[in-house]
This record gives C-alpha cells, structure tokens and sequence, in this order.
C-alpha cells in the first residue's frame, strides 16, 4: 500500500517535472528518459551522408579520400579537401545508374525531374535507398517558397526594387513558371519535390539529382574550386579547376559556371541570375563577391572582398550609374534603415528562420547600397543608360565592364515614364 502511494507520486512527480521540462523548452534528460522511438533511430546528416557514400560505391562510385563531407551550420553540409589536391583532380564520379532521373522517354527539364523525385518522396521507406532517405529527410523551411504569409510580406517589402518584380513566392510561381501544368499545385509533396529539383538538381541537366554531388555549396570568385562533369549514359563527376588547399571547401558556382551559360541560351546569364535570384531560387544569401540588379533604375553592380580580404568590400559598377539610380541608393539606405529598427524593435511573430534570413539579407542589401551609393561619388554620372531598352544588362557592351562605350539607341526612355 505504501509502496503503491509512493508509487503514485513518483509518477505525478515525473509528470509534473516532464510537463515543466517541455513548457521550458530545455530537456536535461533526454537522453537517458524521455527520448521516443522515432527520434531514437533518427539518424543525424552525418551518417544518412555515409549511408549515401556506402552505397554509392557499392555501386561504383568513386570518393576522392582527399575529400570528405562537413556539417557547417544548421542544416548545410559541404564537401571539404582534407589534403591538398590539384587542379583537374577527380572529387566524385557518380555511375549514372544510381540518380534518379525521369524514366527513358520521359523527356528532360525540370517537371520531368519533379515527377522522378515524386516517386522517391512517396516510395514506402522500405524501398528507399539510402540517397531516397536522405532526400525525403531534407529540410524545406529554410526556402522562401515555405515561408509563412508574414514572412512573405516582410520578404516583399524588404527587396522594395530587387528581383523577383513581384510579391508571390509560393510553389505555384515556380511551377507556372517552368510550365508543370500536371501536377497538383496543391499537394505537399509536390512543392517538396520542386524544392529538391530547383535546389539540387545537377546544374548541366536541370532534370537529375546526384547522390553526393547534390552536396556541393555555391560561391564564386576566388572559392569557385570545383565544377561538374558528366559523361551521358556514363557517369557525373566533380572536377577541381584549380589547386585547393587542405581545409578550403570544394565549391561550385551555380549562376558563372560555363553550362550555366549555355544552359540559359542567353549571353549573359551570370549578369540576369544573381545574388537575389539565389535567394529567391536556392533560399540562401549568396555569400561575396555578389552582384545586384535593380532594373528598375538601371542599376548593375558587384560587391566584393578586397584582394579575397575577409571583411573589407568594395563596389564596382558594371554599368555607369544616372543621377536617378543614384537618387534611389541614397533614398533606399533611408528606407532600409529604418525597416531594421522596425524588424528589431517590433520582432515578428515569424519562425526564427525567416527572422534570421531577413536580417541577413537586409546586411547585405544595405551594405551593398551604401558601398555602391560610395564609390558613385566617385564615377562620372551619365544618362546614357536610359537610351537603352529594358534589358540593358544582356547587351554586350555591359559584360565588358563599366569602361565599356555605350552605343546610345534612338529612343531614350524617359525614367519618369516608366513605372517603378
Ligand atoms: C546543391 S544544394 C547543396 C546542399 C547543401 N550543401 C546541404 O547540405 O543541404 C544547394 C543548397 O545548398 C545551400 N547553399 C548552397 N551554397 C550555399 C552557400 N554559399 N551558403 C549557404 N547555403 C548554401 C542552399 O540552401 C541551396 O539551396
């Protein structure tokens, strides 16, 4: 009887002390009392990661054992040297038996490739491969697309005059965009999919996702070491462009790459994809050098690190700025000052995701602002650039930098015509 009693307020005891312990938010016995089933099996990035390596090769892949995979932050991983390599070294050669891709006579392009991971998303888990695993188990919030409805709102009026001209960043853009008329817009699981499709897919393709090589992070300039390879029917592989030194990440770029620019069928693309495209495709801020487009003002400009120099930046104007553009990075600085004290002051009530996002993004859209807004103190201001149409940033004369001579067009547009 007595042991029964005590008994019974042991358990009340427990319970209180769980309940507490939830409401707190902190869990100091997790790992000895309360941890269920599920989470107990669940396993981290890192071994999912090695599930992957495992049985890749046991399908014929090949791993540079100079490299080797590395949690970051959060949830990003990337693919590091562990020793020195050489320019045209081997990092990874996938067999092409093992991507998954759209069934022969599916066609190619991005909705194929959406269809093919819809598959690996709904396979029961006793079917999935290890790569199936550890794509069901990707996170999405991180991309605007999944962001809530005050994120989105924040998201717009942050970005005032960047890409996307627009206030819609759910999946259905994205899928009307690329013309995937037969999916369920709806369905949840075809709005993951699209996620690990445009995120992910292999860059020369648009149409596959690659075990391992899915892995390899974006950054250009200096640190753009790596770049995809691919043999049809063959394999896909990851080559260094250059000597890396032990310890540097093997990084691609995802908007300067040589098949970026066939693939876009335009000139230029690395002039019309750039750092707010990142976000607003991948859902991360592109780290330097970045470029940023305003189209609206006419406005082309690359922010970098001095002589690769952690933390000293400067602005470069691929186009001579007008006294209008300037106009705006002085009004805009004003503007996006005081949407960070609101952002501070009154913190929303948005996951710490988006919060964190936003204030990134807000850092260097600013930044960038008053570098550029700085150095056109320094240029001669012209108008030419509104005798051009549009799509002033494809034309010739820009890629070849801000010296380059501007060829007036007859028709001169009118800024104050046009609508901002
Ligand atoms: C090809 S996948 C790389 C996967 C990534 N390494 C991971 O661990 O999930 C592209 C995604 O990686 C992230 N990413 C790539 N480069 C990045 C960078 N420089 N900084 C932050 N995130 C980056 C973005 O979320 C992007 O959508």
């Amino acid at each position: 009887m007595v042991f029964r009693k005590i008994n019974a307020t042991l358990v009340a005891t427990m319970m209180f002390l769980r309940c507490v312990i939830d409401d707190i938010g902190i869990n100091p016995f997790k790992h000895f009392w309360v941890v269920d089933a599920a989470e107990a099996t669940k396993k981290s990035d890192s071994e999912m990661l090695q599930d992957v390596m495992r049985w890749a090769e046991s399908h014929g892949a090949f791993f540079n054992p100079k490299v080797e995979t590395r949690p970051i932050v959060g949830d990003l991983s990337g693919i590091f040297a562990k020793e020195p390599m050489k320019e045209g070294e081997i990092v990874s050669k996938i067999p092409w038996d093992i991507i998954v891709k759209p069934p022969p006579g599916e066609g190619r392009g991005l909705c194929a490739a959406i269809g093919a991971t819809l598959e690996v998303l709904r396979k029961d888990p006793d079917e999935q491969t290890p790569y199936d695993k550890y794509l069901s188990s990707r996170p999405i919030r991180f991309h605007p697309m999944f962001w809530s409805t005050k994120g989105h709102e924040l998201l717009h009026e942050l970005i005032g005059d960047l890409p996307p001209d627009e206030d819609d960043f759910s999946p259905q853009r994205f899928l009307d965009h690329f013309g995937c008329e037969d999916f369920d817009f709806e369905d949840e699981t075809v709005h993951k999919a699209l996620m690990l499709v445009m995120t992910r897919s292999e860059g020369h393709r648009m149409d596959c996702l690659v075990p391992f090589n899915d892995l390899i992070n974006h950054k250009n300039g200096h640190d753009y070491t790596a770049e995809p390879r691919y043999e049809e029917g063959e394999y896909f592989a990851i080559v260094t462009r250059r000597d890396v030194e032990a310890g540097e990440e093997i990084r691609n770029s995802y908007n300067q790459c040589e098949f970026c620019l066939d693939f876009s069928n335009c000139p230029s693309f690395e002039l019309i994809f750039v750092t707010p495209h990142l976000l607003d495709h991948y859902g991360f801020v592109e780290p330097y050098p970045q470029r940023w487009i305003i189209p609206s003002r006419r406005l082309l400009f690359d922010v970098m690190e001095v002589d690769g120099n952690d933390g000293i930046l400067n602005a470069t104007f691929a186009i001579p700025p007008s006294p209008l553009g300037v106009q705006f990075l002085h009004d805009d600085i004003a503007r996006l000052k005081l949407f960070a004290e609101r952002l501070i002051s009154e913190k929303p009530n948005i996951p710490d995701i988006e919060y964190n996002t936003l204030l990134e993004y807000h850092q260097s859209i600013l930044r960038a602002y008053e570098l550029a807004y700085e150095q056109s103190k320094l240029e001669v201001l012209t108008d030419e650039v509104w005798y051009r149409h549009r799509d002033y940033w494809w034309e010739e004369e820009v890629q070849q930098g801000a010296n380059a001579a501007i060829t007036p067009s007859s028709s001169f547009v009118d800024p104050f015509d046009e609508e901002f």
